[in-house]
């Protein structure tokens, strides 16, 4: 099958090598175009634009960093709709609003086209090793017609029916995971302030009935203050702030989520963005009496 792939980001670059892996011809477009050399290596195409890439192929797959960029490369000139017409597919596969993914959604379809908006849980090694969650929703053919690829990068998909509801669950996942992540950053804080030795900690909730993969992974970097980005900072600001619009146009009081977003809005403040999102321990590990 041949699929186009815009965007070789982290995500996106582990996702189009390993669909190259699992023998899918690949058109790979980057909007610096240097990234894509190394998956010409690996037997890629390139496209020069996102116009080029959907011309060529049949599905065309977008990872991008947020709800301007998914806009750009579908409106501006060169973009997606110059070139989408019926029988060919768009699938977003960014993170962003469901409001962003309705407008791509309406213009892609007002061009005969199909859309799938199919955000993923699941970070950098999961994208390397084909084992996202994607959590699709828009149109049902498109979706069935997607399941060969989406079996290579993710270990489950789910259909969630109409479109925005891909992007609502993926926002409230990361709502929590920020959350967790600003909790789990002040108990360590804690631990260390208070005479523990953290490490115990790490060791104490692996046992128990919060233990997770992101504490376990992400903790022993953590207090080596390793913070090399598998999802950046930036990013993980992107979603809370998108999840608290989500609550207020819902009327969800989120103070949890709210507290969180303060803390990676500082460490955004502070150059921190393109660090992993556990980099925020950095600014709670600064709060002194
Ligand atoms: N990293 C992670 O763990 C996960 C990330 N996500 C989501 O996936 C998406 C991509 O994340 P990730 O790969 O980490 O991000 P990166 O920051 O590594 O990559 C972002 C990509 O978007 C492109 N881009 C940015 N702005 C524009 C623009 N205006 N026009 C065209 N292209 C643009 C970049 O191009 P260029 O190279 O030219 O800068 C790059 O290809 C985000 O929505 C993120 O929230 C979802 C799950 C996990
Ligand atoms: O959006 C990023 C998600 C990162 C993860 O699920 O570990």
């Amino acid at each position: 099958m041949e699929v186009g792939f815009l965007g070789l980001g982290i995500m996106g670059k582990a996702m189009s090598m390993n669909l190259l892996k699992n023998g899918f011809k690949v058109t790979v477009w980057n909007r610096t175009l240097s990234k894509c050399n190394e998956l010409v290596e690996f037997g890629a195409s390139i496209g020069e634009t996102p116009a080029q890439v959907v011309k060529k192929c049949r599905l065309t797959i977008a990872m991008l960093s947020d709800p301007a960029a998914a806009l750009s490369v579908v409106f501006d000139k060169d973009g997606v709709l110059e070139q989408i017409d019926s029988g060919k597919g768009y699938i977003d596969m960014s993170t962003v609003d469901p409001e962003t993914s309705s407008k791509i959604s309406q213009a892609i379809t007002s061009k005969g086209g199909a859309f799938l908006e199919a955000p993923v849980s699941g970070s950098k090694q999961p994208a390397e090793t084909g084992q996202l969650v994607i959590l699709a929703a828009g149109d049902k053919g498109l979706y069935e017609e997607s399941i060969p690829a989406f079996d290579v990068l993710g270990k489950k998909s789910f259909f969630l029916g109409q479109v925005g509801n891909g992007a609502k669950m993926k926002l409230v996942v990361n709502m929590i995971m920020g959350s967790m992540m600003n909790a789990f950053s002040e108990g360590l804080v804690l631990s260390e302030r208070s005479g523990l030795n953290p490490h115990d900690l790490l060791d104490i909730l692996d046992l128990g009935g919060i233990a997770n993969p992101m504490f376990r992974g992400k903790g022993p970097a953590m207090l080596k203050s390793n913070h090399s980005p598998a999802f950046p900072l930036k990013h993980q600001q992107k979603d809370m702030r998108l999840a608290l619009a989500l609550g207020d146009e819902n009327a969800v009081s989120m103070p949890v989520a709210a507290a969180a977003n303060e803390s990676f809005k500082k460490a955004r403040s502070m150059g921190l963005g393109d660090l992993d999102f556990s980099a925020v321990h950095e600014i709670l590990k600064m709060t002194k009496d």
